[in-house]
């Protein structure tokens, strides 16, 4: 990472998948909630200039003081997101120093991407002006109608799963989020509102390791990648 670079964490989703009455983002794995996990990986970015973190309204006070508990660094502000993770992300980029000139935008419930893998997600938005962390997918895909029926198999070798960060020219991604606002567009992810506009958007390799945490069978494997990271084993 070469410019100024920020991060938006977005952490202001209730969790709904997971079924748990805590969200998601506040579970404890080795004794710190998920979102720590994430913000402390960030802050020991050393190219990175600062965090803006993205939670629940009524989560703002108590986010602020597990920033101050566990003494992470660079974040610049805890703002309150919306009712779509869309909405959040613009939320948060709207909290970024003006001298940001690169955004990455990250899932808080991410807690296990490299600093490789975001250096390289970054390394590819300075190339391209867009770039989004992926993998490529391990099943066959398959495209099925509301009756149940496969309606189509694309090619699985054109086909990656998209994870987060997601980085982009902020001027780009502000734009993008603006005009997707105007036309009642909502995207699963930043990347959409980008695209849609004809913009170029690249594919940075990640790892099959960063996880999303979802749903509850994903809570033991994030735990163990979690200690077989803390134990230097990648
Ligand atoms: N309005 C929203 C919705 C989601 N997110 C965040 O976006 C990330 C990815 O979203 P997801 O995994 O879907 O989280 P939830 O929306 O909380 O989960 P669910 O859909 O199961 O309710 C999470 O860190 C989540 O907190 C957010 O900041 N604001
Ligand atoms: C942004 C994302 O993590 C890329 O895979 C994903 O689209 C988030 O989806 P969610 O339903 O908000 O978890």
């Amino acid at each position: 990472m070469g410019a100024k670079w920020g991060v938006v964490v977005v952490a202001a989703g209730r969790g709904s998948r997971m079924g748990t009455k805590e969200s998601k983002q506040y579970l404890e794995m080795q004794g710190k909630p998920i979102v720590v996990h994430t913000l402390e990986l960030f802050a020991a970015l050393d190219d990175l200039a600062e965090i803006v973190v993205v939670v629940g309204a009524d989560d703002v006070g108590r986010v602020e003081e597990l920033v101050s508990r566990f003494g992470i660094g660079k974040v610049k502000a805890v703002v309150a997101g919306g009712s779509e993770r869309q909405h959040s992300v613009y939320n948060g980029i709207q909290a970024l120093s003006p001298a940001v000139e690169w955004v990455m935008v990250h899932d808080g419930v991410r807690p296990l991407v490299t600093a490789a893998a975001v250096g390289a997600c970054c390394s590819v938005a300075e190339r391209v002006g867009a770039a989004v962390l992926a993998v490529p997918v391990k099943d066959t895909i398959k495209q099925v109608g509301d009756n149940g029926l496969i309606v189509s198999t694309p090619d699985r070798r054109s086909l990656w799963a998209i994870q987060t960060p997601q980085a982009f020219r902020r001027e780009l991604l502000v734009r993008a989020h603006e005009q997707a606002h105007e036309e009642g567009f909502l995207g699963t992810d930043d990347a959409m509102v980008v695209e849609r506009m004809g913009v170029p958007v690249a594919v940075a390799e990640g790892d099959y390791t960063n996880i999303k945490i979802t749903t509850p069978e994903d809570l033991p494997w994030a735990e163990f990648l979690l200690a077989k990271r803390g134990r230097g084993e990648g």
